[in-house]
């Protein structure tokens, strides 16, 4: 990792009701229609760990991800088979409500989505509506505050927070959009290849980020990108598709082996960049 940046607030580890949680899928089976896209996987992702998700693509790690915040079932047609446990809470009981689901497991997307003509302030503040949670100004001031600073952007926003959101460049606005999920206090982060459209400096500053994240939150990354696996990454999960059949996890284990001592062929293969 290069050099830590200036402007990172050390927060106490856990913040009230704010611990990193861990997740568990047991036996996760999706389909859209007919056509089932993984098959009964089961993985551990730890507490305030960084969990990646790697495989070629289509092989389901995006779905995969989606299943674990109850994202999936917004799609038409998407069923879900299995058990996913927050802190030993199933996710998909029916106590849970879905927006429940959101603000304690959040989402950051692949292309950066502030709301453009809104302000870099209320971007920041623009969840905690969504997930109905009510703070007044003092509080939002310090949310705002805090969100951007473990974002990695406080320092290069605080005197320009009434300007749109979408005035920022693209790497800033992905860590706006890290920002506006973590000013609901999740504790779970999930994150669908979120530099694949960054440019190389703005990527990283991003792994930065989640490497400073790592420890207040759980963080569970899509990534095509082996280094940034490697990077960024305590534990990673290699999934594959073969030949028309259900996604699956072929290998799970701590990041180090993965790249260093892979069991599986397969998984070598695909780490050595030799598939995918
Ligand atoms: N909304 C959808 N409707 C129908 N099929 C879908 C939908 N989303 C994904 N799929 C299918 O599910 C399978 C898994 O897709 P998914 O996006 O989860 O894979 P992935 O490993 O994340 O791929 P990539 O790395 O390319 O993003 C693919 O066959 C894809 O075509």
């Amino acid at each position: 990792m290069a050099d830590p940046p200036t402007d990172t607030v050390v927060l106490p580890p856990a913040l009230p009701g704010a611990a990193p949680a861990a997740l568990e899928a047991r036996a996760v089976s999706a389909w859209f229609g007919s056509h089932q896209v993984l098959s009964r996987v089961s993985l551990t992702m730890p507490a305030g760990a960084v969990t990646a998700l790697i495989g070629p693509s289509g092989c389901g790690k995006s779905t995969f991800l989606r299943t674990l915040n109850r994202m999936h079932e917004l799609i038409p047609a998407a069923r879900f088979g299995g058990e996913v446990f927050f802190d030993g809470e199933d996710v998909y009981d029916p106590s849970w409500r879905l927006t429940d689901a959101r603000r304690r497991i959040g989402m950051v997307f692949q292309k950066p989505n502030p709301f453009p003509a809104m302000s870099i302030y209320d971007n920041v503040v623009a969840g905690l509506r969504l997930t109905g949670t009510r703070v007044n100004r003092r509080e939002k001031d310090v949310l705002v505050e805090e969100s951007l600073s473990r974002a990695g952007l406080w320092k290069e926003v605080k005197d320009r927070l009434r300007q749109p959101g979408g005035a920022l460049s693209g790497g800033q606005q992905q860590r706006l959009c890290i920002a506006r999920a973590l000013a609901v206090r999740p504790r779970v982060l999930l994150m669908d290849e979120p530099c694949s459209a960054l440019d190389p400096t703005s990527t990283r500053r991003v792994e930065e980020t989640i490497h400073e994240l790592a420890g207040q939150v759980t963080v569970v990354i899509v990534t095509h990108n082996m280094q940034q696996a490697a990077r960024v990454s305590r534990q990673c999960a290699f999934f594959l598709a073969e030949q028309g059949t259900p996604g699956g996890i072929v290998e799970a284990g701590a990041t180090s082996d993965i790249f260093g001592t892979p069991k599986d062929s397969r998984t070598a293969d695909y780490v050595a960049g030799r598939f995918g």
